[in-house]
């Protein structure tokens, strides 16, 4: 017989998403479950974001002391790779939750660990190998905050070998001699340079180009540095089958042309992971939730909120966390009878607003790019008149900061209204100058204020100046 309990509000998946609804809701003065059936802390914490940054860092440290006269002649040695995975695993607790549930006990939110599924309105059951132990039913809510899971190609022989996942790349311990990588989106890409400045010797293949939805200045400089770390790109190619011949991993690209590896690596995107929560018995679809702006599903009357990744919105940590805080706010305003279940105002607590016009997004390769807001192309689709002004970054800054210093900044600018939509910069370092760039969006500064925000010499935020002055200012 399953235990019964009673909440205000159950969170399903205590990744980053879950574990910031579960927080406001309580900050909030609500009751909260968390339900998890892996690790709390979810993918960013053990097999994405953070191991894969520990494992990039060491590199591009490295990188920037080589190219500083003086730092330069100090470095004698390689990377020191079991240091490198000594300090990744450290990053990850060696793959413990305990700092993350001691997190969640003292906030005050419950723990429950176990499979969790919708078993009708406000209804949660979580089951482990024995069966369904505990039924929980909320008074207000249940969160959706369950991730997503990768999408496989349909290639010819995948099914038959042992390849790679993002989450096994990121938590190896090894380095492989000769590294095949599927896949040239953001997560390709970084573990392609992360394991060539360990070692290995990489190929990427790409479907189309690398890094197809960045700005293709900011991706030739990603490209260029790429080689020189010795990986090899086969761009708007695709593997037409994949096998194994004398413990190689083999795949044949069009053309009769063939690569070897000693591991594959598989990083074809993402998608929402909804399978098995009871979905369809809700009349939804498991392969995709509509929401409104603060997380609420649409089509399952007003209890059901999907944040994070499960939510397919946007993909990223921090975008997840920001839903998860919208959503959590929501959820404790409607249970007060603050505010109502319409579309809530945007920009107002209770909306992720910026998912639409103000997402922050860095590929931490060695040169980094760093990027806010609308391209002109996405600015165009959505009948906004804009125009670009971009430049190589060379300013004192970055002299300073690195000898022959390359790369590239562009601001899209909103013409009738004077205010900038985007940002990218390309270049080492260029991620910490991200966060002006993401305030400006956001907060529509008009280019005649910003103007007044004086960047500091030599600081590379010069790089802002220069961008006004060729804009015309
Ligand atoms: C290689 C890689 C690198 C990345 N790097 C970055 C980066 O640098 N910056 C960035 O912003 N983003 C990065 N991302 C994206 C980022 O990892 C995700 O956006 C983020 O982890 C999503 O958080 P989430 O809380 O929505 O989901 P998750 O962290 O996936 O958490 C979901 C949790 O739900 C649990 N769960 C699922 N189903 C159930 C169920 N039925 N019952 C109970 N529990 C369940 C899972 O076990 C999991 O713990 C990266 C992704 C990859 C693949
Ligand atoms: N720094 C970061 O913030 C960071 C790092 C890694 C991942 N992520 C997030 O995680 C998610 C997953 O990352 P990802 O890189 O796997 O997804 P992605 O969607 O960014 O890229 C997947 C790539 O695989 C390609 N592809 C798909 N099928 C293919 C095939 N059969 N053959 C060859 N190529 C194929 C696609 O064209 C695309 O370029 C993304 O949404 C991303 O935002 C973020």
């Amino acid at each position: 017989m399953a235990e019964s309990l009673e909440t205000d509000v159950v969170v399903i998946g205590a990744g980053a998403a879950g574990e910031n609804a579960a927080g406001r809701v309580v900050q909030a003065g609500l009751d909260a479950i968390l339900v998890e059936t892996a690790l709390v802390g979810g993918e960013c914490s053990y097999w994405a974001c953070m191991p894969s940054k520990a494992l990039l860092r060491p590199g591009a440290v490295l990188a920037e002391v080589k190219a500083v006269g003086g730092a330069r002649e100090a470095v004698t040695g390689s990377l020191d790779v079991s240091a490198v995975f000594r300090r990744r695993n450290s990053f990850t607790s060696d793959w413990d939750d305990a700092g993350q549930v001691k997190w969640v006990k003292e906030t005050g939110i419950g723990l429950v660990r176990g499979r969790a599924r919708i078993s009708g309105e406000r209804a949660v059951d979580v089951s482990d190998d024995a069966g369904v132990h505990l039924s929980i039913t909320a008074r207000h809510a249940v969160v959706l905050a369950t991730g997503s899971a990768p999408v496989n190609p349909p290639l010819d022989g995948l099914a038959g070998i042992d390849f790679w996942g993002t989450a096994d790349a990121a938590s190896s311990q090894e380095v492989p001699r000769r590294l095949l990588v599927l896949g040239g989106g953001v997560a390709g890409t970084e573990l392609a340079q992360a394991y060539a400045r360990l070692g290995s010797e990489v190929s990427l293949v790409a479907r189309h180009g690398l890094l197809e939805s960045y700005p293709r200045s900011a991706v030739d400089l990603v490209a260029k540095a790429l080689e020189a770390d010795g990986v090899k790109i086969h761009t708007n190619t695709s593997a037409e089958r994949v096998f194994e011949e004398s413990g190689a991993v083999v795949m044949e690209l069009p053309g009769g042309q063939f690569l070897s590896g000693d591991k594959l690596l598989v990083a074809t995107g993402r998608r929402p992971a909804l399978q098995g929560l009871g979905l369809e018995e809700l009349g939804l679809d498991p392969k995709g939730l509509a929401t409104d702006d603060s997380g609420l599903v649409a089509g399952a009357g007003n209890w059901l909120y999907a944040v994070g990744d499960a939510a397919g919105k946007v993909l990223l940590t921090h975008q997840g966390k920001y839903e998860a805080r919208a959503a959590g706010a929501a959820i404790a305003a409607r249970a007060k009878g603050e505010i109502g279940f319409g579309a809530p105002p945007p920009w107002s607590p209770y909306a992720a607003t910026a998912d639409s016009c103000a997402v922050p997004q860095v590929v931490f390769t060695d040169p980094e790019i760093a990027m806010v807001g609308l391209s002109p192309e996405q600015a165009g689709e959505r009948g906004i008149r804009v125009s670009e002004t971009s430049l190589p970054i060379s300013v004192a800054g970055s002299s300073l900061f690195a000898d022959g210093y390359e790369g590239w900044a562009q601001m899209v600018v909103d013409e009738d209204r004077s205010v900038p939509v985007g940002f990218t910069f390309a270049g080492p370092g260029v991620a910490e100058l991200l966060h002006a760039a993401t305030i400006a969006v956001t907060g529509q500064v008009p280019l005649d204020r910003l103007w007044h925000a004086v960047p500091a010499y030599p600081t590379m935020s010069e790089v802002w100046l220069r961008l006004l002055e060729k804009y015309g200012l």
